[in-house]
């Protein structure tokens, strides 16, 4: 049977991969809003209240008006934005941490934000499995290619080749650390530095670990162990193959995908150790999660319209 979805900011850079994701899939028909109706507040009701799913991709206000807007008990939501990450009722859409079968089952899921997803992916198995502590006052740095600033940074990057690296949440406390901590369980919230670079997609999610001061920690080698293991069976997350040369490279060419790989570093005598995840902020870190989120709540095989 044809199942109804409905995104909400489909002219969006998130909604509009969401929706190239969606193309020619048999198992769901979109329901779209012209240009003059897409933000008519009555016309996005209808929208909303028609859908089997509703995959918000607005900002975070907007995002909770149209959660209200909602008002039968049919329609199940999957919201892309910041609003619902840590709310009761929200089960977090990461499935390989927060189980199919809960994502499977909700009728309200939240999407997780792209740096989230990568510090989430390297660090919840590894405390959960206490190879990590929990209260350690864990550090992220990180980058992200413009499209993860949506339509206003992606203006701003292509009108400004002249930007070479775009550091920002200069005063902490960015909107990702609050589900960074509650999905992993931390005592204490992680600094957490991100960066923008002048490439159109494409993430780099960096947690340093100073394994010789951490009250515990495995040594680099059980850490790695531990991730593949959690791991093993997803098609998405994967541990990613030693890079050639001794170095890392995005490249602004990539064309991205919706993997999410995971490296562990480390020195030789396994006292320091660089946990990594590479991603594409618009794939695993927001449309290709979206519907990977959607095909397990629909019953569907996970990677259905997925680039792998
Ligand atoms: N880009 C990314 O990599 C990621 C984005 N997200 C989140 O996804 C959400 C969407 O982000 P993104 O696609 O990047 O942002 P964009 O700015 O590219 O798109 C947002 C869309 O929402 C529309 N919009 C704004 N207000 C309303 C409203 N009241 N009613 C209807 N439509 C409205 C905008 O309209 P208009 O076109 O007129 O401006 C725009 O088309 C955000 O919450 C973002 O934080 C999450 C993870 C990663
Ligand atoms: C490069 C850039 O600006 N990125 C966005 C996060 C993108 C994302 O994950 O979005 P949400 O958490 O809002 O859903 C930021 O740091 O605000």
């Amino acid at each position: 049977m044809t199942q109804t979805v409905f995104i909400d900011g489909a002219a969006g850079t998130t909604g509009l991969e969401i929706a190239e994701r969606l193309a020619g899939r048999s198992e769901f028909s979109l329901i779209t809003l012209d240009e003059a109706r897409r933000k008519d507040a009555g016309a996005r009701r209808e929208a909303l209240n028609d859908a089997d799913f509703v995959i918000l991709c607005l900002p975070d206000d907007a995002a909770r008006d149209a959660v209200a807007m909602i008002d039968n008990d049919r329609t199940r939501v999957i919201d892309a934005s910041t609003a619902h990450r840590v709310a009761p009722g929200w089960v977090y859409g990461i499935p390989e941490v927060s189980g199919h079968d809960a994502v499977a089952a909700a009728t309200r899921v939240s999407n997780p934000g792209c740096y989230s997803t990568g510090f989430i992916a390297l660090v919840a198995p590894l405390v959960r499995a206490g190879l990590l502590p929990a209260d350690w006052p864990y550090i992220c740095h990180a980058v992200s290619g413009y499209s993860g600033g949506g339509k206003a940074l992606i203006e701003r990057f292509e009108q400004n080749a002249d930007i070479a690296w775009r550091g920002y949440a200069l005063t902490l406390g960015h909107k990702h650390v609050p589900e960074m901590q509650a999905r992993c369980g931390l005592s204490i919230g992680p600094l957490f530095s991100p960066a923008v670079i002048p490439a159109h997609r494409g993430m780099i999610v960096e947690v340093p670990l100073p394994l010789n001061a951490m009250p515990t920690a495995a040594s680099p080698d059980a850490l790695r162990a531990a991730l593949t293991d959690f791991y093993g069976a997803s098609p998405i997350v994967v541990m990613g193959a030693a890079p050639e040369g001794g170095e890392m490279l995005l490249r602004a060419s990539d064309a991205g995908d919706d993997r999410l790989e995971l490296f562990v570093f480390a020195n030789e005598d396994a006292s320091q150790a660089r946990l990594v995840a590479r991603l594409d902020n618009l794939g695993k870190g927001a449309s290709g999660a979206c519907v990977q989120n959607l095909n397990i709540m629909a019953g569907l095989p996970e990677t259905a319209g997925l680039r792998l």
